[in-house]
């Protein structure tokens, strides 16, 4: 008797099905079983409403463990950036695979980097973290830029340069990267510019808490260093109460002496959209073994970061 085909929840976006047939693939490898992907379409995707408007990203994330909840799918494969920081009981994160290139990269008309843009540039992002950012580094090089909010897809969000409605906008690397798409990028942001968002270029893949085999099996594809740090950037996130659409960066790697790997590095960013203020803050420690010790870098850097103001730059919710 065959085993029936595992049912994989996603989104409709190329970037959804891109990064769903990657895992799907993977999968079928790994349990010998077909793996069927079930299209669920999310409010996030069928709304013109900016996302911060309507609940941040979470909303991309809501309508697949819906139907996980409901079991009309055995697992979703969502970007790991987009997840609410807390875990629902009912579901395991069972394997974050290896990570993507986590920086931010600009798309600019003319093939320009960041530095090169000329004064006045319009540089398209719906992203307060990105806007804090590229105001700061703006400001600190004596340019001036105005950040348009924009939202979309990925063609959408390049199309704006392409069409020449703006002169540069700035997206994951990770997203180009699984769509293919690379080649359109005029400068990768180095994380000293741009720090990206909490688990940016990972992703996270969910089932059924009760499915215990499905569980086991799709841990194989869990990377344990990408899993380390990547928890140690959502905690840093949620202990400083942020939402996901809030103006704060993360990013955790690993410090080697040669091959040995030595220490975890995370380094976190707060600021003020318009980039008058950033509390910028990095902390090192052993390589966490478990969640828990993941969980207590990030919270360990918050509480730096919250003793240098970082509270009071996080009340806007503007874009
Ligand atoms: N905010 C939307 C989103 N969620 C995940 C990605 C792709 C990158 C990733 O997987 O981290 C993107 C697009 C972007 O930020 O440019």
């Amino acid at each position: 008797m065959t085993e029936r085909a595992l049912r994989l929840g996603t989104r409709r976006s190329k970037l959804a099905m891109a990064q769903s047939g990657q895992v799907a693939e993977a999968v079928q490898q790994l349990t010998g079983r077909t793996v069927e992907l079930v299209e669920i379409t999310t409010y996030g995707d069928t709304s013109r409403e900016h996302l911060a408007q309507i609940g941040g990203t979470g909303v991309f994330v809501a309508a697949l463990r819906e139907a996980l909840a409901r079991d009309e799918v055995d697992f979703a494969v969502h970007s790991l950036k987009d997840l609410p920081t807390a875990q629902p009981d009912e579901l395991t994160l069972a394997a974050v695979p290896v990570r993507e290139d986590p920086r931010d990269i600009m798309v600019a008309r003319d093939g320009m980097t960041f530095p090169e843009l000329p004064n006045g540039a319009r540089v398209g992002t719906g992203s307060p973290r990105r806007m804090a950012q590229l105001n700061a580094y703006a400001r600190s090089h004596g340019m001036t830029i105005e950040t348009v909010p924009i939202r979309g897809n990925i063609d959408t969000r390049i199309g704006y340069v392409h069409k020449g409605e703006l002169d540069a906008v700035v997206l994951a690397a990770a997203g180009l990267s699984r769509v293919g798409k690379l080649d359109e990028v005029t400068d990768f942001l180095s994380v000293d510019t741009v720090l990206p968002a909490p688990g940016q270029g990972a992703l996270a893949i969910e089932c059924a808490a009760h499915n215990a085999s499905l569980a086991a099996a799709l841990a194989e594809l869990d990377d344990p260093y990408t899993r380390a740090a990547v928890t140690a950037e959502r905690s840093l996130l949620a202990a400083l109460e942020a939402g996901c659409s809030a103006p704060v960066g993360a990013l955790a790697d690993l410090l080697a002496d040669g091959q040995i790997v030595k220490e975890m590095r995370l380094r976190g960013v707060v600021g003020t959209t318009d980039g008058s203020t950033l509390v910028q803050l990095s902390t090192t420690g052993p390589v966490p073994e478990t969640e828990t010790q993941a969980m207590a870098l990030g919270r360990e850097l918050a509480a730096e970061m919250l003793a240098k103001g970082a509270a009071g730059l996080m009340g806007e919710r503007a874009l």
